[in-house]
């Protein structure tokens, strides 16, 4: 999306915002955008160019009277502050790497006054090379810093009101105005655009049957109400009714191939062939369904069905399911399982006698019934009921095999529980290193004796390997975004169920804690001294910790490396006063028998102590420990082969293979290619729309919701086929 503008002595100037179809991850903004000054030595071109057309201001001590200077500082925060490298703003907004002169930085000198790299408008070194002007680059990463621009761009021109009077009098009304300069005057007359947005935008009408709108007048009144004019929702009806191929199209699809045309749809002439279609050509054009308030239920849930419902020729046929005939939209929505109610929980409970008591206990326990009121104490109960035979057989069986490392820090850890000593442990531990094993022991040895011990851990998956894990966010009920507050808290009330169990806790432990947020501990060390009232650290409970730092750092979104390291548990305030224990005896090598582990978990050590030789952050794999591919597909056909009869291969088969990456994006891609080799029936599964704010519902369009993907949630349409590899947590 482009658009230009002309400033007020006529200087040509033009916003462009561009999308791009592969993200720029934090790590490589420095690679696309700059914001200091280049060696004069090395670059001597790219310093010149910089210095005439990069430097801001300078405004501040050096130009009080700097058109941007507002209440004495500069409206645009210029100068900005030095930083050694990049780093994620919160106002979407990253903070560029600035070094100062002490860091290798260079500075200029402009009449008289030495400019060093605050002052520095950021840019991107090609495109200011090749059109040697001020060319300002900025990475936009929020929707809010979208949104400002977007702002930016369709921004009208200048104006100006003002009156014209003559001793005659003949003009008396005010008229508005335009200063035109020259150029922009010369830019108009040639006709050159001045705006462009691509991808394209249609608008597709939404109204109930004989709900469209209708202007008349005295004249045209009984043409109007015989023969009311066409919508866009109409003309898809008609269009369904009598061409094959936009049968299988939603609504909002519908642009992409037809244009709206003399008040009806007909195929584009342009655009790329669509494959099995030839008379069908596709162009990168987008349907956008106008939104609906949710108060106006009908059509609100007309336009969910417009979302849902490919082919409709009639308003009757998008109320039919299974071939009856629904009253309204919003039944209709419901008998499509779009909407919530309580069907899943009576399903549930209806097609698994044999589990029903189970079930009964999880929703209970997880789906927050409204009269829980008789299960008071529930949290506190499940805390205390773990079966003690089978605790005292884990510890019986376990704790003579643990070698010598693990019983240090077993009796360690022991001795604080039962002398209520209330120390923090941090149990460094590579792979392999029986950290599981271990901590399931401690776990059965404290609620052995009915103490009450709490499990969690930072990620889902690593919660599931502890007896009785749970994830640190849901227990401590840490804040979401633990960056926002200086001194978070977890959101427990004193009076709560869950006060009075963290009141009798003796242990807690928190594995997989290299991944946590360091300010999750300082809230949960906060909340302990206050829950508890006793100012000894954690409020005196002794604190097991376990990770490892080789592994994953916390993950901050759209963090640079610089910020995951600040925000793990060794920059914390509390990390002077943990007591560090060691794991080093790989047992998974010792008592495995296969042939390379030992050398794999080596090699795992090597490159996480950065001992293993590496160049720009890539190391080598050598080629005897593992079978290398090229590409995905390589990968996938090698573990999965023979894919197309996947239904053939028995259950152990499927359960000994598995692709792991270390992003969601690629796992979604990962996933979906041997999906679609699968001979199997499809199965498609859609998370329940709810609207909880009826306002935000239509700031925020449900297919826009449920189009987006964040990590750590499902996603909207869930795709399965027979054969598929599911995991449930
Ligand atoms: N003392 C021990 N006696 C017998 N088996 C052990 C002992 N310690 C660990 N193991 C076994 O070694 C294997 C690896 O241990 P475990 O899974 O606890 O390691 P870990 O440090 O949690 O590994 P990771 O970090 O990769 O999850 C497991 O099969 C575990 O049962």
């Amino acid at each position: 999306m482009y658009s230009k503008e002309w400033q007020k002595r006529g200087l040509p100037h033009i916003h462009i915002l561009l999308w791009l179809q592969h993200h720029i991850t934090p790590d490589q903004i420095d690679n696309v955008i700059c914001a200091e000054i280049p060696d004069p030595i090395r670059d001597p071109q790219l310093h010149e160019i910089v210095k005439c057309n990069m430097i801001y201001g300078p405004c501040g001590c050096f130009n009080r009277n700097s058109p941007c200077m507002k209440d004495n500082a500069c409206s645009k925060h210029y100068p900005k502050n030095l930083i050694k490298e990049t780093q994620t703003g919160d106002d979407g907004y990253p903070k560029y790497k600035r070094r100062s002169t002490d860091d290798g930085g260079f500075s200029v000198n402009i009449k008289g006054v030495d400019i060093d790299n605050r002052w520095i408008v950021p840019y991107n070194p090609v495109l200011l090379r090749s059109c040697n002007a001020h060319v300002n680059v900025e990475y936009c990463s929020l929707v809010k810093s979208i949104k400002y621009v977007c702002k930016y761009v369709n921004k009208g021109s200048d104006q100006a009101s003002f009156a014209l009077e003559n001793e005659k009098d003949e003009i008396k009304t005010y008229e508005s105005g335009r200063y035109i300069s020259s150029s922009e005057a010369v830019w108009r007359i040639l006709e050159f655009p001045i705006h462009e947005r691509f991808p394209t935008v249609v608008h597709l009408a939404v109204h109930l049957e004989n709900g469209q709108r209708v202007y008349f007048n005295e004249q045209n009144l009984h043409d109007r109400v015989n023969s009311p004019p066409t919508t866009t929702l109409l003309s898809f009806f008609d269009l369904c009714k009598v061409d094959d191929f936009a049968k299988n199209l939603l609504y909002p699809e519908v642009p992409a191939y037809y244009v709206w045309d003399k008040k009806k749809f007909q195929r584009r002439k342009r655009g790329v062939n669509v494959v099995g279609w030839p008379d069908i050509k596709r162009e990168h054009t987008l349907g956008r369904v106008y939104t609906v308030h949710p108060n106006n239920t009908e059509c609100y849930h007309l336009r969910m069905l417009l979302h849902e419902i490919r082919g409709p020729i009639s308003f009757e046929a998008l109320k039919t399911v299974n071939g009856q005939v629904h009253p309204t939209f919003k039944s209709t929505c419901k008998a499509l399982g779009l909407l919530e109610d309580d069907e899943h929980l009576y399903a549930a409970l209806c097609q698994s006698p044999h589990k029903i008591r189970d079930l009964f206990t999880i929703i209970l326990v997880f789906c927050q019934p409204t009269k829980s009121e008789e299960f008071d104490n529930r949290e506190y109960l499940k805390e205390t009921s773990y079966d003690l035979v089978a605790l005292e057989y884990v510890v019986r069986n376990n704790e003579e095999s643990l070698n010598d490392e693990q019983k240090f820090a077993y009796n360690q850890i022991i001795t604080s529980v039962n002398n209520n000593e209330g120390r923090i442990y941090f149990l460094d531990t590579p792979g392999g290193t029986g950290k599981t094993f271990l901590i399931n022991l401690i776990l059965a040895k404290v609620r052995g004796t009915r103490d009450i011990t709490l499990a969690v851990a930072s990620s889902g998956i690593a919660a599931t390997l502890l007896e009785g894990g749970r994830t640190a966010h849901a227990t401590f009920k840490l804040p979401l975004n633990l960056t926002t507050s200086v001194t978070p808290f977890c959101n427990i009330s004193k009076q709560s169920n869950f006060a009075e169990v963290l009141k009798d806790t003796k242990l807690i432990v928190w594995d997989e804690i290299t991944m946590a947020h360091k300010s999750g501990v300082e809230a949960l060390n906060r909340s302990l001294k206050d829950i508890r009232g006793n100012k000894r650290l954690m409020g005196g409970v002794t604190v097991l910790l376990a990770g490892d730092f080789r592994q994953t750092l916390p993950v901050v979104p759209k963090g640079t490396r610089t910020v995951e390291v600040k925000s793990c548990l060794k920059r914390s305030t509390l990390w002077p006063k943990i007591n560090i224990l060691k794991l080093s005896k790989n047992m998974r090598v010792h008592l495995g028998e296969e042939k390379f582990a030992g050398r794999f978990a080596d090699l795992l050590l090597e490159i996480g102590n950065s001992d293993y030789p590496s160049f720009d952050e890539m190391i080598t794999i050598p080629e005897n420990l593992c079978t290398v591919v090229t590409t995905v597909q390589d990968l996938i056909s090698k573990i999965y082969q023979d894919i197309a009869h996947i239904h053939d291969k028995p259950m152990e088969w499927l359960c000994e293979r598995a692709i792991l990456t270390p992003k969601n994006d690629q796992a979604a891609a990962i996933n979906d290619t041997p999906l679609m080799s699968f001979e199997g029936e499809e199965k498609v599964y859609t998370s329940i729309d709810t609207v909880v704010n009826m306002d935000n519902a239509t700031n925020y369009p449900v297919e826009f919701l449920n189009s987006l993907k964040p990590p750590g949630m499902p996603y909207h349409r869930l795709i399965l086929r027979v054969g598929t590899s599911i995991m449930l947590l």
